[in-house]
């Protein structure tokens, strides 16, 4: 079976993409996205000007996953700022855009709160504008050395839970450069396996309803030359019980206090698999996402998305007809059941990885001990 698992050849094509960039044209400041529902098919540009359209944008998974959200949120804030809208207004539409990823709080709290102490500092709004501006740019820089330090720390659990030989790692969502300053979490573990020479297949579920594995992560699998896969989420199981998976590399959107963690709706079923299989099911998610105010999984809010997201098929390439913009596959009327998100208890977690190093097992005192030896390498 040797070539079933055959590595591809280096990567195929540069692995930049630019999902973020502030530009300052004269007509004023504004914000460049790249539009990730238009994603695999055609890779477009948004232009924000102000906080609305930036709403909108979050809102319409144009940018997402945790990470990039607050990198987001943060230069949303200084947008606001820049042209002279109300920032307190902008920074609260902003920080209720989404309400599961805690890193878009986050990232907005960091560049008002840059703006506030610089406008009681000068009292000169332009200053202020400035400093949250930074803020964003410090913000952004951080999460990309984080992605290095995350997959560096990744490769080497790894090394320790599955020593010798090629890899096979299954993902869920969307891990990778989209959501990140630099090149993500999860899938920037795999991908320094797969720079290593170890990859054996990524394992990529297509994540219903809206397709993140399929659309975004096959994309970038494919641009770094990756040997992966797309499987539905629902053939996971039949993956595990052939023995195919080596361990479940995922993100996160929040890590309550206890270590228990909200990623995208599918990951608590894999982390059940992984225990039943003796699979390690492995958390990859900057210090960022911990969210030490929130002290359990249930007292998580989870993202409640509109049914239409599930009763039809909304992809970009397909023309669109219906309420939702798409093709109906169930019968008008139909009620959905449509979280976002769901929520793995601490117990199934074998691992969380972050830019401070790995977690293992996972424990309110030992989540409790990253933080604050993160929150000291900041200030010292
Ligand atoms: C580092 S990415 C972690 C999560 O943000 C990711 O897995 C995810 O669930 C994204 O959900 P999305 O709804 O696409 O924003």
């Amino acid at each position: 079976m040797a070539d079933q698992y055959a590595q591809s050849s280096e990567d195929k094509r540069p692995t930049e993409i630019p999902v973020l960039r502030w530009e300052e044209p004269p007509e004023g400041p504004v914000l460049v996205l790249l539009d990730q529902t238009r994603l695999p098919g055609e890779e477009v540009e948004l232009v924000c000007t102000d906080a609305p359209a930036l709403v909108e944008a979050i809102r319409s998974l144009a940018v997402r996953g945790a990470p990039l959200l607050g990198i987001a949120g943060a230069y949303g804030v200084a947008l606001a700022a820049a042209r002279g809208f109300d920032v307190e207004e902008a920074a609260r539409a902003l920080e209720g855009a989404r309400p599961t990823a805690v890193n878009l709080s986050v990232g907005v709290g960091r560049a008002e709160a840059a703006y506030r102490t610089a406008l009681a500092s000068t009292g000169d709004p332009t200053v202020a504008a400035t400093a949250a501006l930074t803020a964003a740019r410090t913000l952004h820089r951080e999460d990309a050395e984080a992605s290095a330090r995350m997959a560096a720390h990744g490769l080497a659990l790894l090394d320790e839970l599955l020593p010798g030989g090629g890899q096979r790692i299954l993902t869920h969502c969307n891990s990778g450069s989209l959501v990140s300053g630099g090149e993500g979490t999860a899938f920037a573990v795999a991908l320094a396996v797969h720079r290593e020479g170890r990859l054996r297949r990524l394992w990529v579920d297509e994540t219903r309803p809206l397709l993140q594995g399929a659309r975004l992560t096959a994309y970038e699998a494919a641009r770094h030359g990756m040997a992966y896969t797309l499987l539905t989420d629902n053939a996971a199981g039949s993956l595990f019980a052939a023995g195919d998976v080596d361990a479940v590399l995922i993100g996160a959107d929040r890590i309550a206090a206890d270590g228990s963690v909200a990623n995208k709706v599918g990951s608590y079923p894999l982390a059940v698999l992984a225990r039943y299989h003796h699979v390690p099911f492995i958390v990859v998610a900057p210090v960022t996402t911990v969210d030490p105010q929130t002290p359990d999984g249930a007292s998580i809010e989870v993202e409640q998305r509109p049914g239409y997201e599930v009763t039809e098929v909304t992809a970009p390439q397909v023309s669109v007809t219906g309420a939702g913009g798409g093709i109906p596959v169930a019968p008008l009327g139909t009620q959905a059941y449509n979280p976002a998100f769901d929520v793995t208890p601490p117990e199934l977690v074998t691992a969380i990885v972050t830019e401070e190093g790995a977690v293992s097992p996972v424990t309110t005192e030992a989540l409790a001990e990253l933080c604050a030896r993160s929150r000291q390498a900041t200030t010292s």
